[in-house]
């Protein structure tokens, strides 16, 4: 049996261009979205949000008929649900938003319909968005009690695309497929391949959601690795990057990059999700979420030292120092400002600075409300030829294309090796 018709709930990121891949295969595609304004900018054929492709392809599936958007669910023969996933104050998730959308979509359920989970989840949560829907609807029978005889299909399929490829990935990553019961799987197998040319790999849904706090658990260790190579190196008067790519001439190591921390809101808050669950047994993945966000701590120490040492050697007084943060964003050619430890640098930076502190950011036109009232948003041009201290926090391909006759000679902590 064919999908007539595909619900998406929550036009996000991820989201928007699922629906727009599914919609760009001509199938009818219904997204949904408590957001007013993406609903009414989709339905315009624009986009709200910043992704390569996106755009087009959101305009060609709009203007031929196969994607609009609503406030609410309408009956599909299959809802993917990808809204918020984030973490409480104490690093628990907090699957409200998924409660809501999948109570939202329940009473437009019916029989043969399938619903999968892909936001980014705990273990266990695709069993109790089930348990959501069963209470919602009594008259359906559900996996979680009839097994094979269920009425209604439930798979957790997680996204690993990466932000900046996400048109292309969506497409030629293979995808995870966690189906509360084989024909579950199977039937979101169905699904996928309306437009994936990667590999539907099939697994129950608890492991599916486990893949990918694992995977994204995995980067976030292997960076704090790198990290606190940093911080050793610095303190033994050892080049880091040298040390890296050294090390990484080994035919096994391929050890990745140092910075001013790790942001995101993925890497930087998934890995909270095995801890919350596992907190005797999960030490060194919590240990690397510790490393990672103690960095842009140390950068300030090294921002403070470099302060004292201009200072002593030029004689100037504190409150006449500028000192300019070179990036924002959470990672290289993005505007993305979300748990960014480059702004968390350029507050921390700006609270203890008695001088002026400048940021320079070539994807941000305005400055971001928390560093509003401490620093001033220049130029590049005015960041190189009048701070006294650069701070290099992001690697943007207009900061690499500096030449080093402008970097020579002058005060530098510079977070991401590009500056040597
Ligand atoms: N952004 C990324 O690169 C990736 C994100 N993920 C995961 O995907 C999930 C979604 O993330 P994003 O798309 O980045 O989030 P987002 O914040 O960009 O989009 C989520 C959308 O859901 C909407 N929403 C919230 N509650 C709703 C409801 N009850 N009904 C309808 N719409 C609702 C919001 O208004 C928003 O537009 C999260 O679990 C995230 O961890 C997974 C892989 C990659
Ligand atoms: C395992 C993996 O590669 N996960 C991806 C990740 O996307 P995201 O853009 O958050 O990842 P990223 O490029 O590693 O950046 C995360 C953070 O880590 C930093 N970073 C990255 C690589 C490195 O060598 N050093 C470093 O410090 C970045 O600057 C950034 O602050 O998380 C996404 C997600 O889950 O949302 C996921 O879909 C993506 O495939």
């Amino acid at each position: 049996m064919s999908f007539k018709t595909i619900s998406v709930i929550g036009l996000g990121y991820i989201g928007l261009p699922t629906a727009a891949a599914f919609a760009s295969r001509k199938t009818s595609v219904v997204g949904v979205d408590i957001n007013t304004h993406a609903v009414d900018t989709i339905n315009r054929g624009e986009i709200h949000i910043v992704e390569p492709d996106l755009d087009r392809v959101v305009k060609e599936a709009v203007e031929q008929g196969f994607l609009r958007a609503v406030s609410q669910p309408l009956a599909a023969d299959a809802f993917l649900i990808a809204v918020p996933t984030p973490f409480a104050g104490d690093h628990q998730p907090d699957m409200t938003w998924v409660r809501a959308a999948a109570e939202s979509l329940a009473p437009v359920l019916k029989k043969g319909d399938l619903v999968i989970l892909e936001s980014t989840s705990p273990v266990g949560a695709t069993e109790q968005m089930a348990e959501w829907l069963a209470q919602a609807r009594p008259d359906l029978r559900f996996p979680q009690d009839a097994g094979e005889a269920a009425e209604i299909h439930i798979a957790y399929c997680p996204e690993r695309v990466l932000p900046g490829q996400v048109m292309v990935e969506l497409i030629k990553n293979d995808r995870v497929i966690g189906g509360m019961t084989p024909a579950c799987s199977a039937r979101a197998c169905e699904l996928y391949q309306i437009f994936l040319e990667g590999e539907c790999v099939v697994t129950n849904a608890r492991t599916a959601e486990m893949c990918k706090l694992t995977e994204n658990s995995f980067r976030d260790v292997n960076i704090a690795f790198a990290n606190e190579l940093s911080l050793i190196c610095a303190e033994q008067g050892i080049d880091v990057w040298e040390l890296i790519r050294l090390a990484n001439r080994h035919p096994r190591v391929n050890i990745l990059q140092p910075g001013p921390g790790v942001g995101g809101h993925c890497i930087a808050v998934d890995p909270w999700f095995i801890v919350a669950q596992n907190p005797d047994l999960a030490r060194l993945i919590r240990t690397a979420r510790e490393v990672n966000d103690a960095k842009p701590h140390w950068v300030l120490k090294q921002v403070k030292a470099t302060v004292a040492d201009c200072l002593a050697a030029e004689g100037k007084r504190a409150a006449d120092l500028k000192i300019a943060c070179f990036g924002l964003a959470f990672k290289p050619n993005i505007d993305d400002l979300r748990e960014s430890p480059a702004m968390e640098v350029a507050h921390l930076i700006a609270e203890w600075n008695p001088g002026e502190t400048w940021v320079t950011e070539p994807n941000v036109h305005t400055i971001p409300p928390k560093l509003a009232r401490e620093a001033t948003l220049v130029t590049l041009e005015q960041a190189l030829a009048q701070a006294d201290v650069l701070v290099m926090l992001v690697d943007h391909q207009p900061f690499k294309a500096i030449a080093p006759s402008q970097i020579k000679q002058r005060w530098v902590v510079d977070t991401k090796g590009v500056w040597r």
